[in-house]
Formats: C-alpha cells, sequence, structure tokens
C-alpha cells in the first residue's frame, strides 16, 4: 500500500485553482479530493460536475471524488464523465448500496465507500471485499476546517484489522481535521489516503504539501 497525500480543494482559492493544484502536484500530492455536496446528505452546497471536467484539464492528478449526495447512485455515470477516478459514496445515503457500487465499477472508476463519524465499522463488512477504498470520516461531513475526533484513530485501525483478516490491502482514507501535526498517528493506526483540506491550502502550498510527503514518506 502505498501512502498518499489528497488535498481537499474545499480550502482552495478558486480565482487560481489550477495554479494551487500544480502547487501540490510538484510537490508530491497525487491525488485530488473533490468535496461534492448536495444541501441534503450536509448541510451544505458545494461544486458538482462542470468544476471536475475543468479540473481534469488541469491536472493529472487522480480526481477523488466524495459524494455528500443523497442516493448518489443518479449521478454515477455523469461523475465519471466528468473525470472522476475514484467516487466514493456514504454508506448512510444509499438505498441500495450494492447497486450503487455496481454502477460505480460499470462506469469504469473505482469505488470507495465511507462512513460517517457514528456509523459502527461493521457496517463495511458485507462490502469489504468490493471496494477499492474505505473512507473513515474524521468529523461530521459537511464543512473544512473542523477538528479531528480522536476516537477515529481507534476506528482505523478496527477497519485495518477487519481487512487484514481476510488478506485484503484496500486503501484506507481519512478525511476531517488532518494537519502535519496528527497525520503520523493517522498513518500508525491503519489509514494511508489522507485528505487534507486546511492543512494544504491554508499558508504556503507547496511547503505544507511537501511537508505531509516527507512524513508519509517515512523521512522525519
Ligand atoms: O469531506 C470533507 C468535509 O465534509 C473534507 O474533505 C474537508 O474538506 C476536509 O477539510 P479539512 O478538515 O482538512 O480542512
Ligand atoms: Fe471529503
Amino acid at each position: 500500500m502505498k501512502n498518499i497525500l489528497a488535498p481537499s480543494i474545499l480550502s482552495a482559492d478558486f480565482k487560481i485553482l489550477g495554479e494551487q493544484l500544480k502547487l501540490t502536484e510538484e510537490a508530491g500530492a497525487e491525488y485530488i479530493h473533490f468535496d461534492v455536496m448536495d444541501g441534503m446528505f450536509v448541510p451544505s452546497i458545494s461544486f458538482g460536475m462542470p468544476v471536475l471536467a475543468s479540473i481534469k484539464g488541469a491536472t493529472t492528478q487522480t480526481l477523488d471524488v466524495h459524494l455528500m449526495v443523497t442516493e448518489p447512485i443518479r449521478y454515477v455515470e455523469e461523475f465519471v464523465k466528468a473525470g472522476a477516478d475514484i467516487v466514493t459514496v456514504h454508506y448512510e445515503a444509499c438505498e441500495d448500496l450494492q447497486a450503487t457500487i455496481d454502477k460505480i465499477h460499470a462506469a469504469g472508476a473505482k469505488v470507495g465507500i465511507s462512513i460517517k463519524p457514528k456509523t459502527p465499522v461493521d457496517v463495511l463488512l458485507p462490502y469489504l471485499d468490493q471496494a477499492e477504498m474505505f473512507l473513515i470520516m474524521s468529523v461530521e461531513p459537511g464543512f473544512g476546517g473542523q477538528a479531528f475526533i480522536p476516537e477515529s484513530l481507534e476506528r482505523i485501525s478496527e477497519l485495518r484489522n477487519l481487512l487484514n483478516e481476510k488478506g485484503l490491502t484496500t486503501d484506507i482514507e481519512v478525511d476531517g481535521g488532518i494537519y502535519h501535526k496528527n497525520v503520523a498517528e493517522v498513518l500508525a493506526a491503519g489509514a494511508n489516503v489522507m485528505v487534507s483540506g486546511s492543512g494544504v491550502f491554508k499558508g504556503d502550498i507547496k511547503d505544507n504539501t511537501a511537508k505531509f510527503m516527507e512524513i508519509l514518506n517515512g523521512n522525519v
């Protein structure tokens, strides 16, 4: 499993988004995390397919699309067409998660399955061998800049153990409140894909990204 940084553009400056993506790419961030909020599954509304399609042309980074959307099955094909490489849906948002997983795979993208902080990890048991990534939310979804919920560390370890028991090396992504100061413990708990919005885009983007990469590459 590779350790990967996924900067969340929710905290980026949209008038110079292309330049900011380049800075993260040059400093080693392999993914771009794209938070879609529908105003129903979460209180906020963010951005959708046209913005994704425009980002697709601006970077070669993997587009990691986090759908905080009720019944995301309705939009899977459109997001893949707009450039999504990974489509992550919420367990809590899908009436038929199996059909949603199948639709993402049929559209040609990788599947991510996410759970909110209060959802028990074992709801994922029936799906362990069906996703390329699991996303443990370490804040309540809906906004950037929130504080990391410490209990998330145990949840990450629990999921990593469940995957290990099945001989699976699936990616575990963690999202919310990740900064230089706590990323090492998130890594040690068993996650390997780190989302960070404020930790990357607030301040010097290139330095912030480079410092994350040093920690993720084990050089600190
Ligand atoms: O999905 C979400 C929030 O719902 C995230 O991707 C945030 O955008 C992460 O932001 P920071 O906590 O790193 O500022
Ligand atoms: Fe996210």
